[in-house]
């Protein structure tokens, strides 16, 4: 075969159903594009003036009228902009996929660019026929002596033009809206998608009902040049003010100058709260936001509010809208906007999105990317500046954004290396300190510490018999060998914290005793937030507050005492594991500094994580009972009588009910008592108090 060159050639018969039925997922998106047309053709006729290449009249006002007719079922959008002339019919109507946009930039291409125009693939006009049956057009072009065309097409491959009637600058569309989409005729629904797309759009939109005799009621002085007035209205008494009765006026439905398009040092507090209530219908104040302003290397506006949280349980998903060029796109749009980010609630616009043809979904590259990275950045600016500059402001906002932070910290690790000196912890005080102060706060001194009813702990440290304890120990070369020097560097870095303020009172006064601090961190977040934290810094290690008994809460004892406990406790876990009937239980003893302690658990941080991470995964109708109590242990101490009198009255006849009673107030400590502990706990009580009375 002889070598060929050629261009490929499009059957319209086979493409024109493709664009009408899928290449728009959304029907209503007509409106959306028969709009925008009107608005490109009104920004190039402003453009043109500004070139010189024609002059409007003074009184010009650029306005897009929608006029919907039920009755009729027709659909109309009127502009006053640039006008086609049959030429340009011909070509960008006539030709599918030809855009008048790309011919204006090309002629006009040394005296103004891209910006502001919405259309550029040249499809948008033909989603009218995903709802009409036929389409006329009705257009004047700006061009001198140019004449008026009408065109119009049913739906087929084949249209009819000839010369029209319409007398001013600007073009008509006419849909015959077809009876499966006769909804669209509706005033109320019409308004719907044009409040979704248009609201921002930069020429004023007005809706009204063609051919209505609705009318209302203005007053005299506040008449404008465009009211029909038909009627005075009777004055009821002299005094009263003169009123006008006028067919109703269209509607205005958007905002052309939005917000975002502004300068941030033109708006004021007033006015990003009006827009907030208005665009996300929310009526709680939003905490703060950011007014994202950019020109380089992309353009990109927007406003980000962080909207207030009330209980941890409310959903948190936000709003995030996407805008190209103020015509709206889509909500949620999860390539420019970072997932943790979804939960904020906000406005972005940018007219260099890479948007696909159907402008309802982006082409996913490498550009999509570097704008989210940018909002990320932005973010974590803001939040670092304000805990920086406005560091009351920022504790106040804390516990409200503090799991949307946590949840960007965990998905985003540019964010989270932003974020992580600006993260607050609140302490036992309700004092907010950042990691480094966290990190410094337990290294406490020991000789402020002091006992349960406030007085200062002895320092000096005595065995039973008085003689001062020998607390050196020799290594093999007879040094002294510090034997806390490891374990001391190993405290430096560990955070306490407490889950359940109430329930870990008892942890929490123990530590306020000893002049140790906590954080407290509640929300369902923070596990999963401190695992993050202890992988990425290397030694920082978070621990609950009831997982050991640390070093500070314990007092001093010779070598010989602790000696004398192991053997006691030994002794008393026998006793504990008999009573109890638990053969698995670890039983300690302690010497706590707290002496009115008699006895508590404390479970292993890792066990709990790891039980807790076990019952997060757990099928429903699981048995979590399956999973033990690992990693707990009875700690009784070894400076309170009742754990004394055990250990020297082990045959006498009260010891059971001694010991079952410890280990129920070591765990009622803890967690709440299963109902069967309850009972017997509680019954236990009465007959304890029954033997006061004796
Ligand atoms: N109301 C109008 N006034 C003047 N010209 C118009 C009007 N509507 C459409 N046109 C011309 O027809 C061309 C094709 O319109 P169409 O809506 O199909 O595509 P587009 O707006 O260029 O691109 P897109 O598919 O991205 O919307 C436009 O570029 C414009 O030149």
């Amino acid at each position: 075969m002889a070598a060929k060159h050629g261009s490929l050639s499009i059957n319209s018969d086979n493409i024109f159903p493709i664009i009408k039925k899928w290449l728009y997922s959304d029907h209503d998106i007509f409106m959306r594009e028969l709009i925008s047309n009107g608005c490109d053709a009104i920004t190039k006729l402003k453009k043109l003036e500004m070139m010189g290449e024609c002059t409007l009249p003074n009184d010009y006002k650029a306005k897009i009228q929608v006029l919907v007719n039920p009755e009729e079922k027709t659909l109309k959008f009127i502009d006053n902009g640039i006008g086609m002339t049959a030429e340009e019919v011909e070509e960008y109507i006539n030709q599918i996929a030809f855009s008048g946009a790309t011919d204006f930039f090309e002629k006009y291409k040394d005296k103004t660019n891209e910006d502001q125009i919405i259309g550029h693939f040249g499809l948008g006009f033909y989603s009218a026929f995903m709802v009409a049956d036929q389409v006329h057009i009705d257009t004047l072009s700006y061009k001198e002596g140019a004449a008026p065309v009408h065109w119009e097409c049913d739906g087929g491959t084949e249209f009819d033009m000839e010369e029209g009637t319409r007398t001013e600058v600007g073009t008509e569309i006419t849909l015959f809206i077809n009876e499966d989409c006769l909804e669209f005729c509706n005033e109320y629904k019409a308004r719907e998608i044009i409040k979704k797309y248009c609201a921002f759009m930069p020429t004023e939109i007005y809706l009204s009902k063609e051919n209505t005799t609705e009318t209302q009621i203005i007053k005299a002085d506040e008449k404008l040049d465009t009211d029909t007035v038909l009627e005075e209205v009777a004055k009821e008494k002299e005094e009263d003010e003169q009123k006008l009765k006028i067919a109703k006026r269209p509607e205005l439905l958007n905002e052309t100058n939005p917000l975002w398009a502004r300068h941030p040092n033109e708006c004021t507090k007033e006015e990003y709260l009006e827009f907030y209530r208005k665009v996300f219908q929310d009526y709680k104040e939003p905490l703060f936001w950011i007014h994202l302003n950019m020109d380089y290397p992309f353009n990109l506006k927007g406003i980000l509010y962080f909207p207030k949280i009330n209980t941890e349980y409310e959903s948190i998903e936000g709003t995030i809208k996407l805008y190209n060029n103020q015509v709206f796109i889509a909500d949620n749009i999860k390539e420019v906007i970072p997932e943790f980010l979804l939960l904020l609630k906000g406005v972005i616009d940018s007219p260099d999105l890479p948007l696909n043809v159907s402008r309802s979904a982006l082409q996913n590259d490498g550009f999509v990317k570097k704008i989210s990275d940018y909002i990320t950045k932005k973010v974590a600016d803001k939040l670092a500046g304000m805990c920086k500059t406005e560091k009351e402001e920022y504790e106040k906002y804390w516990d409200d954004i503090s799991p949307f932070i946590k949840f960007g910290c965990l998905k985003d690790d540019k964010f989270c290396e932003k974020m992580t000196d600006y993260i607050l912890f609140k302490d036992l005080d309700g004092k907010y300190l950042t990691l480094p102060e966290c990190l410094e706060v337990n290294r406490i001194d020991t000789e402020d510490a002091v006992d349960e009813n406030g007085n200062k702990v002895e320092a000096e440290v005595v065995d039973e018999d008085g003689s001062k304890a020998k607390t050196d120990i020799l290594d093999e070369d007879g040094n002294v060998v510090d034997e806390n020097a490891g374990e001391e560097e190993k405290n430096e870095k560990v955070i306490y914290y407490v889950t359940d303020e109430k329930q870990q009172s008892q942890y929490i006064n123990m530590f306020k005793n000893a002049k140790m601090d906590a954080v407290i961190l509640t929300h369902n977040i923070d596990q999963p937030f401190i695992s993050q934290l202890e992988a990425k810094n290397e030694g920082i290690k978070f621990q609950r507050i009831d997982a050991d008994i640390t070093d500070t809460l314990r007092a001093k004892t010779s070598k010989k005492a602790e000696k004398e406990m192991e053997e006691q406790a030994e002794e008393i876990a026998k006793i504990m594991k008999k009573v109890l009937k638990k053969d698995a239980l670890t039983v300690k003893i302690e010497k706590l500094k707290n002496k009115k302690i008699s006895s508590m658990v404390t479970i292993s941080e890792e066990s709990r994580r790891m039980q807790d991470m076990m019952k997060m995964y757990s099928m429903p109708g699981m048995d979590m009972g399956m999973f033990g109590k690992e990693g707990e242990t009875l700690i009784l101490n070894a400076s309170h009588p009742l754990v004394q009198y055990v250990l020297d009255n082990k045959e006498d006849d009260n010891v059971k009910m001694i010991c079952e009673q410890l280990y129920d107030l070591a765990m009622i400590q803890n967690a709440p008592l299963e109902p069967e502990a309850m009972t017997k706990f509680i019954a236990r009580s009465n007959d304890i108090m029954m033997l006061l009375t004796k």
